[in-house]
């Protein structure tokens, strides 16, 4: 006979599985709420769906069945007297702050209809071993996609702004960047850790720091640094000899946008510039350990399905710089935030 705790067991199993397998239709249902605006819709005050299907130009019932699903998850309240009239939660409400600084970007990022709708081509992806994330849905890549979607380009690069705004203290914890003459940010986007390092007692002896990125991000930099020594330079670190010449490199977010042999050809580039006595820092997601939730091995199936990159455990970080011009000096697991690591390295 089934005892009363393998009875309840296999209720929670069920749910949980359950819960996962229609884990799409609260992804899918917050990405229409946010697309058709309704938390900031609902920020004047509580609104009826009639209300809110006009302004929407949507099916009013509809409309209503999908607001009330998502007020079953703490996304907005329906009110208890009157069916249909909805006013933001708590949790709505945070969905309204879209400034540049905050992580709400990557609630309107995760949730986009093109990041959701990569996720079709998974299987794709896993069957051949090529990206089909982007390419299936008519783009050339990720960077692609964020040119011709103005909206979601802001949300990805203040996205990567907010996490760096983070991690900035972490960094200069950890990095004494006064050892250095030059430093350059290879794929620095906005260019907000080295201002931030810039203007650190951690980097004041520092004398040049360069923020490098590709063309058309550079061109959208504010110019808002009023240290002599930061300069934005836009190029591709795949070009040869495109790197600005330093002794001291970060790359933060970028190595585990490649697969292993782009990896090892940005390395080699980079072994042409690189003062023979210079480091190099890896700041990156570290996939550990196995069989525990973990954001990072998530992140790992956008990367193989949106730019053919790699979330890495240590040792495949290993493996991949043994084969580089580089060695490891240390490899550190941050442990204020266990997802990410710090790889430092110099020339073999
Ligand atoms: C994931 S973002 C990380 C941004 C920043 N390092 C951070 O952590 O906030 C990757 C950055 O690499 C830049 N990038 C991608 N390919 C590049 C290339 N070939 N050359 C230079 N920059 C590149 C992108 O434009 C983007 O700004």
């Amino acid at each position: 006979m089934i005892s009363n705790d393998d009875y309840l067991m296999d209720i929670k199993d069920r749910d949980f599985l359950l819960e996962v397998a229609i884990g799409y239709t609260k992804s899918i249902s917050l990405s229409i709420a946010l697309k058709l605006n309704i938390p900031q819709l609902l920020q004047s005050g509580p609104k009826s769906c009639e209300e809110l299907a006009k302004i929407t130009n949507t099916h009013s019932e509809n409309l209503y069945r999908l607001l009330r699903t998502l007020s079953t998850i703490g996304i907005f309240i329906e009110d208890e007297e009157k069916d249909g009239v909805f006013s933001n939660s708590r949790l709505s409400l945070l969905l309204t702050n879209t400034s540049n600084s905050s992580w709400i970007n990557n609630i309107y990022l995760q949730s986009h209809p093109n990041v959701i709708k990569s996720f079709m081509y998974l299987e794709k992806t896993i069957e051949t071993g090529e990206s089909h994330g982007m390419t299936s849905q008519g783009f050339s890549s990720a960077w692609e996609m964020f040119e011709l979607d103005t909206k979601l380009k802001s949300y990805f690069h203040n996205t990567m702004t907010c996490f760096t705004q983070d991690e900035i203290n972490t960094i200069l914890k950890y990095i004494d960047f006064n050892e250095f003459e030059s430093v350059v940010d290879l794929g620095g986007s906005t260019g907000v850790l080295l201002k931030a390092i810039a203007k650190s007692k951690n980097g004041i002896k520092v004398r040049s720091f360069t923020n490098f990125d590709l063309p058309h991000v550079i061109s959208q930099n504010k110019q808002d640094c009023e240290d002599d020594r930061y300069s934005d330079v836009s190029g591709d670190f795949f070009i040869l000899d495109s790197i600005p010449k330093a002794d001291c490199y970060t790359l933060k977010f970028i190595l585990h946008m490649f697969n292993d042999d782009k990896v090892l050809s940005l390395l080699e580039n980079l072994k042409r510039s690189i003062d023979k006595n210079g480091k190099v820092y890896i700041f990156d997601h570290i996939v550990q350990p196995k069989n525990t939730p973990s954001a990072p091995f998530y992140f790992d199936l956008q990367m193989i399905l949106n730019f053919n990159g790699k979330e890495r455990s240590v040792k495949e970080w290993k493996d991949v710089i043994d084969r580089s011009p580089f060695k490891i000096n240390s490899i550190r697991v941050l442990s204020d935030n266990k997802r990410m690591s710090l790889i430092e390295l110099s020339l073999k």
